[in-house]
C-alpha cells in the first residue's frame, strides 16, 4: 500500500494507458523535487505518478465487468432515486391511478379512466401512472386533454412499448422498486381500476404501506365493484375471518363506482390531512400557469 489508492507508482517509468504512448515523469517543482497535488493528496517524490486523476479517467480503457457488479447497480439504482427525486419534486400534489395494461381502447374501463383522470386534473391533482397502455394511458389521456399535469413512470420491460402519447412528463426506470417509490411519495391517494398482476401488486403494497402506518395520509380507492367484490368478498370472508387482517382493516380502502365519490374521498383526506381551500386554490392556479405556459 503507498497511500495512492493501492496503485504502485514507479516515477522513473510513468505509465501506460492502452491507448496511448508513455507519459513523462513530472518535472521538479520549486523546490527541486517532483511534486503534485492530487485531490486532497499531496504527492512528492518517488509517490508522484506520470497522469493525473483526470487524465486516468479519461484515457483509460479495459475490461468492463465491473458494469455487471452489484456495487456498480447500486450507483445505478441511486441515480434513479435522484432523477426521479428532482423530476418530481415540484409537482404540485398529485394522485397515482393504477390498472390494466391491457385494457382496450375505447371500452368502459377505458373511458373511466379518462373520466377520472379529467376529475383530477380539474380539481388541481398531477395524475401519476405507470406510463404504459391501456388504463394508464386512460387516466394520462383524461389528465392532459384537461390540461392538467399527466405523468408517466414508464418501467424497462423485456416488451416495452414506450410511454404512452399522453404522458406530459416522463421518467423511465430500470427498478420496479425505485418507480414504486415515486409512486407513493408523490401521490395524495391512489386509485385502482380494474387491472390483473401488476395493479394487484400496487394495490397491496399500497395497502400494506397503510396498514403499518409507513404513510398515513393518503386513501386508496378502489373504482368498480363488480370487479373488485369479489377480492373484498374474499378477504372479508377468508383473510379476515381467519384472522390474517383485522376487521378494522378493511376500512383502508374505498370500493366505488362514482367518479364523483372518488374525488370526495380524496377531498376529505386532504382536508383531514390540513390541506386548506388556500392550497386547492393554489392547485388550481398552478394548473393555470402550467396551460398558460404550454401555449407559449
Ligand atoms: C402488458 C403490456 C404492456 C406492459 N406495459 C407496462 N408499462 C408500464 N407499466 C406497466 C406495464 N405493465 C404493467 N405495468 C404496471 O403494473 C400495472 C398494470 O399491471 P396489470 O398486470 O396490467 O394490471 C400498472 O399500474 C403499471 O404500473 C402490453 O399490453
Amino acid at each position: 500500500m503507498n497511500g495512492t489508492g493501492g496503485q504502485e507508482i514507479r516515477p522513473d517509468e510513468g505509465r501506460t494507458n492502452g491507448h496511448g504512448p508513455e507519459r513523462s515523469v513530472p518535472l521538479p517543482g520549486k523546490r527541486g523535487w517532483p511534486e503534485r497535488q492530487q485531490g486532497p493528496l499531496l504527492l512528492r517524490r518517488g509517490r508522484v505518478g506520470a497522469e493525473t486523476t483526470d487524465q486516468r479517467l479519461l484515457d483509460t480503457t479495459g475490461p468492463t465487468d465491473w458494469l455487471h457488479t452489484d456495487p456498480w447497480r447500486v450507483l445505478r439504482i441511486t441515480s434513479e432515486f435522484v432523477e426521479g427525486f428532482g423530476g418530481l419534486a415540484e409537482l404540485p400534489p398529485a394522485v397515482s391511478v393504477f390498472g390494466s395494461a391491457r385494457t382496450p381502447r375505447g371500452s368502459a374501463d377505458y373511458l373511466t379512466g379518462v373520466e377520472i383522470g379529467r376529475a383530477l386534473a380539474q380539481a388541481g391533482y398531477a395524475v401519476i401512472t405507470g406510463g404504459g397502455p391501456g388504463a394508464m394511458e386512460a387516466a394520462n389521456r383524461g389528465a392532459s386533454e384537461a390540461g392538467g399535469v399527466s405523468v408517466g413512470l414508464g418501467i424497462e420491460l423485456p416488451f416495452e412499448q414506450g410511454l404512452n402519447e399522453y404522458v406530459d412528463l416522463g421518467l423511465n426506470f430500470r427498478y420496479f422498486f425505485v418507480r414504486k417509490t415515486m409512486f407513493v411519495k408523490y401521490a395524495q391517494g391512489f386509485v385502482v381500476l380494474p387491472g390483473g398482476f401488476g395493479t394487484l401488486d400496487e394495490l397491496f403494497e399500497a395497502l400494506t404501506l397503510v396498514q403499518t402506518r409507513k404513510v398515513t395520509r393518503f386513501p386508496v380507492v378502489l373504482f368498480g365493484s363488480a370487479y373488485w367484490g369479489g377480492l373484498v368478498e374474499w378477504l372479508r370472508s377468508t383473510v379476515v375471518e381467519q384472522g390474517k387482517a383485522s376487521t378494522a382493516d378493511m376500512d383502508l380502502f374505498h370500493v366505488t363506482d362514482d367518479v364523483a365519490e372518488v374525488m370526495k374521498i380524496l377531498d376529505d383526506a386532504r382536508r383531514r390531512n390540513g390541506g386548506s381551500d388556500q392550497e386547492a386554490a393554489e392547485r388550481a392556479a398552478f394548473t393555470a400557469v402550467e396551460e398558460g405556459a404550454s401555449d407559449i
